[in-house]
Formats: structure tokens, sequence, C-alpha cells
């Protein structure tokens, strides 16, 4: 990718002698949403502290909106919005009052009401944060990571905490941001939340990068291959296929219409990703 917003070379990160990252290589196109997906210790918050300047790497090249993060100065940083997993709020201010002090830190920073608005928090911007509850908390965090009018956002666990209807509007406000040309990191354990919202996906596993590739293909035919549910007597029956109606319209023939419980499942991302990480399915690894 020439103009990658991420470009991350042979990353290795050792504690010790445990290899959290493990010869990772991947690009984030400018533009695109990325979810790095994986289970608890993977190394995808090692992976993204390295890429936010949080963490020192052992070897490998990283560059992230056209700089070494280990070089990263305040512009660079005033460039990136960030999600962290758990931030420490200074919890006596009001949602409006951290909103603007943070606004005052960004050469470019959006508009404090319309950053409230978007983050449905209207009716607590007088609200001290502390008062909040712990998801409307994590909504003054994602306020604040894109006061700042990031290039690069990137966002850990960002609705962890949210009703679903909050996830709904989370969604939809990153799809805004999106369409405004915000590149986005998403690293979530909620794989109907990087099925809603990714361009491409990733899984990380034991350090090494497991998959990467297409949301719309990710996983390979197998994987996604449709199954065919319906009962037989007092038996429910299942087949997969590539050709579900076919495989349908000659089980209608057969059983003289259509038979009980029928059903057609295409296999979910977290599908997909369970039957990945449980048998370390090695994917074809295609930037
Ligand atoms: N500061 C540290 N010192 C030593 N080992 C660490 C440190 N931070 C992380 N690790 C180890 O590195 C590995 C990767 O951890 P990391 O936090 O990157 O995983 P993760 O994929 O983000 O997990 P989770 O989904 O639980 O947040 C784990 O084995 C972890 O124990």
């Amino acid at each position: 990718m020439e103009n990658a917003a991420v470009r991350v070379r042979n990353l290795r990160k050792l504690y010790g002698s445990n290899s959290a990252v493990d010869d990772v290589s991947f690009d984030i196109e400018q533009g695109e949403t990325f979810a790095l997906l994986g289970p608890n210790g993977a190394g995808k918050s090692t992976t993204v502290e390295i890429l936010e300047g949080y963490r020192n790497r052992t070897s490998g090249d990283v560059s992230v909106v056209g700089v070494d993060p280990s070089d990263g100065n305040l512009a660079w940083r005033a460039r990136l919005g960030i999600v962290l997993q758990s931030t420490g709020q200074a919890a006596s201010f009001t949602v409006r009052e951290q909103l603007r002090q943070f606004a005052g830190y960004y050469p470019r920073p959006r508009n404090v009401e319309e950053v409230i608005a978007a983050v449905g928090l209207e009716e607590k911007a007088t609200t001290q944060i502390s008062k909040l509850s712990g998801g409307q908390q994590r909504r003054v965090d994602v306020a604040l990571g894109i006061i700042g009018r990031p290039e690069l956002l990137f966002l850990d666990e960002p609705t962890t905490g949210f009703d679903p209807q909050a996830r709904r509007e989370f969604w939809d406000l990153i799809r805004q941001l999106k369409r405004e040309g915000t590149t986005i990191l998403l690293t979530t354990h909620y794989l109907d939340e990087a099925a809603q919202l990714a361009d491409r996906v990733a899984v990380i596993n034991h350090g090494k990068l497991q998959a990467i590739g297409p949301l719309d293909t990710f996983g390979g035919e197998k994987a996604r291959m449709p199954v065919v549910h319906w009962r037989e007597g007092d038996q429910r029956r299942e087949h997969r296929t590539s050709e579900p109606w076919a495989f349908v319209s000659a089980l209608a023939d057969r059983s003289g219409g259509e038979p009980p419980e029928l059903e057609i499942r295409r296999p979910t991302l977290e599908d997909i990703y369970l039957g990945m990480v449980a048998h370390d399915v090695k994917e074809e690894i295609q930037q």
C-alpha cells in the first residue's frame, strides 16, 4: 500500500523470554476500518500500544501516519485519537468541562456540543463524570477520543458496558467518522461489532498474525459455506453446501414441500473466528 496510515513490518515484542508479538506485518490503508481480533493474551494490546507510542518494540519497523511512534512528538500525537480500554477520568469535571479542556489541546478540534450530541450525552453535559453510569463514562472516553478530529482513531474495546441501543448509536457514529475519511483501528471481542464496522479483519493468536483479509471473504470459502438445517421426523438434520438453494429445492422435491424448520444459515464472523482460533487454522496471509 502506497500511502498506508499504518505500516507494520516484522514487529516483535519480547517480555523476558515471552514472545508477546512475533514477526507481525500488516498495513492499514487511509480511510480504512481495520479490526484486530484475537483471544485474551494474544498480543493485540501490545501491538496497538506500540503503534500508539506507549510501548517500545523489540524489533521491526513501524510507521503511523508517516512517523515512527518511538520518535512521535506532540504534533504527531495530536493527529491520533485514542480510546483506551480503561481511562482514569478527571471525575470532578462535568462532561462539557472535560471536553472543552481536551478540545484546547488540539489545533483543529471538533465542536464540543456536536461531539456531546454525537455520543448521546446532551442530557448529561453538565453532570460530573463521576456521577455517570459505566456506559455513559465510556461514551465520554469515546468523545475524548474524537474531539481532536483525529486522522487515525484507535478504539480498544470501545463499547464495553454499552446497552444495545447505545452500541447501535455508536456504530452509526463510527460510520459517520469513516465517511469523513478517518482511519480506524478497532480492537474488540464483540465479533458482531467487527462485522458491522470493519473493512478488513486480522486475527492475532499467540503473538502471530494468523489471518488477515477483507470482511466479505474472511476465513475462505470452506469456512464461509452455508449450512442448511431442517427436521426429518424427530431428527434435526444439517448439510453444508455452497449451493443451498439447489439443495433445498431437491430436498423439497423429495419431501413433497418445504421440510419443517427449514433454515439456511451463513456462518457469522464469530463462527468463522471461533473455528479459526479453536483449530489454529492457518489462513493464507494476503495483504
Ligand atoms: N507489561 C508486561 N510484562 C510482561 N508480559 C506482558 C506485559 N504486558 C503483556 N504481557 C504478556 O504479553 C502477552 C500479550 O498480552 P496483550 O496484553 O498484548 O494481549 P491482548 O491480546 O491484548 O489480550 P486481551 O484480549 O486480554 O486484552 C500476554 O502473554 C501477556 O501476559
